[in-house]
């Protein structure tokens, strides 16, 4: 459904993404794993239309990516909301823009499940921790049941108890709504873990596409080798493996 075909993407002088091709269907994830400056946030910003494609072309369904209102888990959790404004009235926006209302139901759900008392939703952004401000980024993304969620590294705030519930709850709901799920990521580990398929980036270009279980037995390019060696050291795809 998500197509991505063979994008180019300058920002200033910078190359930074090249000739990437990825794809992602309907109740899919895709992990994008790399090192910092690898261009991971550019290719969220460009599926976004946030950034001029210098060459390429990006669909969603066949139609351009906004049509379908994707949903966002941005990397700054704070940085994410209206400073001014208590947390719920940003939660509430993507219900807001489709005209819908909010289900209290739906509220107290996602609530539960990402470990988050109701009044912190009353409080302004500077108010709650990084990590509980990361947690609302994640509700407000999931609130109006969007067909493509794009997370740049949407656990990194959080303790390892946290991110493991946390990420139980997206899988959750992805089974049940049948979301695209396009996760960036340092941590091979999380993406290992929850992805169906590993695009390994670096230096603005896409070394290889592999599915997951493939990909932790027996990465294609050098550099998948090299990262998952570099994972194995750390202890963060053991269980997995
Ligand atoms: N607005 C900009 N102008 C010029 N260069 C930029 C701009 N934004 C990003 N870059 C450069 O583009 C490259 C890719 O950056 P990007 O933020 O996409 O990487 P990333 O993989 O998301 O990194 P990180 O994991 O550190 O967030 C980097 O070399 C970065 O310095």
């Amino acid at each position: 459904m998500l197509r991505v075909e063979n994008i180019c993407v300058k920002r200033g002088k910078v190359q930074t993404l090249t000739d990437v091709s990825l794809s992602l269907d309907a109740g899919r994830t895709l992990a994008v794993v790399g090192e910092s400056g690898a261009g991971k946030s550019t290719l969220i910003a460009a599926i976004l239309g946030l950034v001029k494609l210098a060459q390429g072309k990006i669909t969603w369904a066949s139609v351009a990516v906004p049509s379908c209102r994707p949903a966002l888990v941005m990397q700054e959790p704070r940085a994410a909301f209206n400073p001014a404004l208590p947390l719920l009235r940003s939660v509430s926006e993507p219900m807001v823009a489709q005209g819908a209302l909010m289900s209290q139901e739906r509220l107290v759900r996602l609530c539960d499940g990402l470990e988050l008392p109701l009044d912190v939703l009353l409080r302004r952004p500077a108010e709650v921790s990084i990590g509980q401000a990361q947690r609302v980024g994640i509700l407000r993304a999931l609130i109006a049941k969007p067909p493509l969620v794009l997370f740049d590294e949407p656990l990194s705030a959080l303790d390892a108890v946290t991110q493991k519930h946390t990420a139980r709850l997206i899988a959750d709901l992805q089974r049940e709504e049948g979301f695209a799920s396009l996760i960036v990521t340092h941590d091979l580990g999380y993406a290992a873990a929850y992805s169906n398929e590993m695009a390994i980036l670096r230096d603005g270009r896409v070394e290889e596409t592999t599915p997951t279980d493939i990909f932790i037995q027996e990465p294609r390019s050098d550099y998948g080798c090299a990262l998952r060696t570099a994972a194995f050291a750390l202890g963060a795809l053991e269980a997995v493996a």
